[in-house]
């Protein structure tokens, strides 16, 4: 009896988060470890099916790095990358938009339809949603310790978000799944790295929350505690002295960037811990780091 009195106090723990988020568009960048292994894939179909049946709008963005990256070493093509985006001439676009927006998307779509939800592929170039332009990207030249324009190809930046694709597909009780891929004003193709992708489309949206999966617990600390929440005014700070580097310094930006354009809070979140959504979304506590605007 205790054991059931328990599983209830667990669904009525969810109420107040329920009631707060019904309604409400939740972006979730899937990426990493979540993607990769084959039961975690299973608990992610089941918890953003989960979040729709209970009346939350959750808009899969999805990565694809590693993936790609198979598929290039299969045809002998090296895979480059500056500062964290993947060098894309046109044979690599190719592969990009094969990948992602082929097998990738499908198997995710795959996934939760056959748990029993809705979900519909698209990439970025689908209904306008993303307009896309080159990336401009300096790095200084070893030699003259200048600063120097480099051509890394068909990274885009997202220039233009219009969700009317996702909005209709939400009103018709649609899931969206969305691969990182946009267009150009010319019909030219883009590979844009899909965090970027996962934090201006949450702001186009104002979507609730924006939540990121990674292969880490969240932003830790320099003695490597998880910190459980960060005021994006202390983000520079924390890029400046060394504390976040790397992969996380492009991602934590992202929550920043989303945060100003009027989304409600964004997470860093551990993808290979089962149910990292509905842990971050329905309890009391969350898990991960929160990234947001604190009084
Ligand atoms: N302060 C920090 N807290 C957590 N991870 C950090 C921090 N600073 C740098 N990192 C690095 O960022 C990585 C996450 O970025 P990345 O590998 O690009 O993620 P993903 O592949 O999920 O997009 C972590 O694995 C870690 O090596
Ligand atoms: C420009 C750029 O780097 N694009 C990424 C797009 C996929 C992605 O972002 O996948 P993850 O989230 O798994 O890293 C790439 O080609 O790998």
């Amino acid at each position: 009896m205790q054991e059931l009195i328990a599983k209830a106090n667990v669904l009525m723990e969810a109420l107040p988060w329920i009631r707060r988020f019904y309604g409400t568009s939740i972006v979730i960048k899937y990426g990493g470890h979540a993607m990769v292994d084959e039961r975690l894939r299973e608990e992610f179909a089941r918890d953003i099916i989960l979040m729709k049946y209970i009346g939350l709008n959750p808009v899969v963005i999805h990565g694809g790095g590693p993936q790609i990256g198979k598929v290039l070493e299969a045809m002998n093509i090296q895979s480059h990358f500056v500062q964290g985006m993947r060098v894309t001439d046109s044979a690599t676009m190719d592969v990009v938009e094969m990948v992602l927006g082929g097998k990738v998307n499908k198997e995710i779509v795959t996934n939760i339809n056959r748990h029993g939800g809705k979900a519909v592929g698209i990439t970025g170039k689908d209904g306008g949603l993303i307009r896309a332009r080159k990336m401009e990207m300096t790095a200084v030249n070893p030699d003259s310790l200048t600063p120097e324009i480099i051509d890394i190809g068909m990274v885009g930046e997202v220039e233009e978000v219009n969700p009317a694709i996702i909005e209709a597909l939400e009103k018709n009780n649609f899931i969206p799944v969305i691969a990182p891929i946009g267009g150009g004003l010319e019909g030219e193709t883009y590979n844009i790295n899909a965090d970027l992708v996962a934090g201006k489309i949450a702001g186009a949206l104002k979507a609730e929350k924006l939540i990121l999966l990674t292969d880490v617990e969240g932003v830790k600390d320099k003695d490597g505690r998880l910190i459980s929440t960060i005021d994006i005014r202390r983000v520079p700070d924390l890029i400046n002295n060394g504390t976040i580097s790397g992969g996380m310094i492009p991602k934590v930006n992202c929550c920043v960037e989303a945060i100003e354009a009027g989304v409600g809070k964004t997470h860093i979140v551990d993808g290979r811990m089962e149910h990292a959504c509905l842990l971050e979304i329905f309890t009391d506590k969350g898990i991960g780091t929160a990234v947001a605007r604190y009084k």
